[in-house]
C-alpha cells in the first residue's frame, strides 16, 4: 500500500507535526484513597488535584484506580482478533442506520476520513433513545449490541470491562462533582435511569502517510467524560490550553486517561473545558485504545448547573436535549453532510462570543 485515497488527508495547517512534544504537565492522580473510602470522604487533596487537573488540562491520567490489568489486556486481545479477520466477516456486524452498533471503517472527523476501524458496543443492553433527530418526534428506539462469532471471547470481555469501567466513571465524576464544591452524587440523576454510555474499540493500522492522515482528526468528545484505556504504541495528542500546542500523551502502562467532555463544559458553564484532542498514526505499528464515554439519558436536558451560575456569571448556554444532540450526529454519520457536526457552540446564548 503506497498511495493514500485524498478522502484521508488532512488540510495543511492540522496535519501531524514530525517532532514530538511529550505531556510533562498532564496531570497523574493516585486514586489509591478511593479504593477503601467513597469520594465524598476523601482527603480534600485529591479534590484539589482533580479541580486542577480539569481548569488547566481538561485531561489527567490516574493510577491505583482498582480494575485489575488482565480486564484490559483481555479486551485488546479479543479486539486484536476481532480486528485481524478478512473484512467480509467484520462486515457481517458492520453498523448501519437500523443498527447502530457495532464495527465501522469509514468515520469522518470534520469531514475529514479518519485513519481507523472501530466496533461500537453499548452498555446498557436495550439503550433507549430517541428514533430521529427531528425535535417534535418523539419515537423511540432501542440500541442493542451486535455480536461477532470470532472472536468468541470478545462479548464477555466487553462487559466484564465494562463493569469495571462504568464503576471507576461514576467514582471520578462524583469527584468532579465535590471539585465543583457540588454534592458527590449532583450528576447521578441524569444517569441513573437509563444511561447512554458506550464503549469504542478503536484498531488504527499501520499508514504509509502519517504526515498526512490522522487516527482521529482533531475533536472534542460530545459526552460527559471519557475514560481511556491505550495499548504501548501511543499516538494521542492533546492541544494545550496555554499554547495551543499539541502535547503528545506518553503511554503509562496501567493508567487510564480522563478527560472532560462537552457536558461537564456546559455544566459547569466553561469552568471546566472540553479540550480538542487527536491520534496519529505511524507507517509500522497498529494501534488500539479503548474510550468508554460516559453519557446521561436520552431525555436529559443539558445546561449549566444553577449552582454554578449568578447574577455576575449567567447560564453561557440554552438548555438542549442530549438524545437529540446525539441522535443529529449519528445522522451527520450515516448521511456525511458536507457541514460542519452540531456543537455545544451552536447553543451558546447569543450575548456570548460564539466558537
Ligand atoms: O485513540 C485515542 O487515543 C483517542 C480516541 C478518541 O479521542 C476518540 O475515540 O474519541
Ligand atoms: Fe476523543
Amino acid at each position: 500500500m503506497g498511495e493514500v485515497d485524498p478522502t484521508f488527508i488532512q488540510q495543511l495547517e492540522h496535519r501531524p507535526k514530525l517532532e514530538v512534544i511529550e505531556a510533562q504537565g498532564i496531570p497523574q492522580i493516585d486514586l489509591s484513597p478511593l479504593l477503601t473510602s467513597s469520594p465524598a470522604d476523601v482527603h480534600a487533596d485529591l479534590v484539589a488535584q482533580v479541580r486542577d487537573a480539569c481548569e488547566n488540562w481538561g485531561f489527567f491520567q490516574v493510577f491505583n484506580h482498582g480494575i485489575p490489568v488482565e480486564s484490559r489486556g483481555k479486551l485488546i486481545s479479543a479486539a486484536k482478533r476481532f480486528f485481524d479477520q478478512p473484512m467480509e466477516e467484520k462486515r457481517k456486524v458492520r453498523r448501519d442506520e437500523a443498527h447502530p452498533l457495532g464495527y465501522y471503517d469509514t468515520e469522518h472527523t470534520k469531514n475529514v476520513r479518519d485513519w481507523k476501524e472501530v466496533f461500537d458496543v453499548t452498555v446498557d443492553v436495550p439503550t433507549l433513545m430517541w428514533a430521529s433527530h427531528e425535535p417534535d418526534d418523539e419515537q423511540m428506539t432501542e440500541y442493542l449490541n451486535q455480536w461477532p462469532h470470532h472472536p468468541p471471547e470478545l462479548r464477555e470481555a466487553c462487559e466484564e470491562y465494562v463493569k469495571d469501567v462504568e464503576k471507576l466513571s461514576y467514582k471520578l465524576l462524583e469527584l468532579i462533582a465535590l471539585s465543583l464544591n457540588l454534592p458527590a452524587n449532583r450528576f447521578e440523576p441524569f444517569f441513573s435511569k437509563g444511561q447512554t454510555s458506550f464503549i469504542r474499540l478503536n484498531h488504527y493500522p499501520p499508514c504509509p502517510a502519517p504526515d498526512l492522515a490522522l487516527g482521529v482528526g482533531r475533536h472534542k468528545d460530545a459526552i460527559a467524560l471519557t475514560i481511556l484505556t491505550q495499548d504501548d504504541v501511543g499516538g494521542l495528542e492533546v492541544k494545550r490550553k496555554t499554547d495551543g500546542e499539541w502535547i503528545f500523551v506518553k503511554p503509562i502502562p496501567n493508567t487510564f486517561i480522563i478527560n472532560v467532555g462537552d457536558m461537564i463544559q456546559v455544566w459547569s458553564n466553561d469552568k471546566y473545558e472540553s479540550v480538542e484532542h487527536r491520534v496519529m498514526v505511524n507507517s509500522t505499528r497498529e494501534r488500539f485504545s479503548i474510550p468508554f464515554f460516559l453519557c446521561p439519558s436520552y431525555y436529559t436536558m443539558v445546561e449549566p448547573l444553577v449552582e454554578l451560575t449568578d447574577e455576575q456569571n449567567p447560564a453561557k448556554y440554552d438548555s438542549y436535549n442530549w438524545g437529540k444532540f446525539f441522535a443529529t450526529r449519528k445522522r451527520s454519520n450515516f448521511k456525511k453532510l458536507d457541514v460542519e457536526n452540531i456543537q455545544i457552540y451552536h447553543f451558546k446564548k447569543s450575548n456570548e462570543l460564539k466558537g
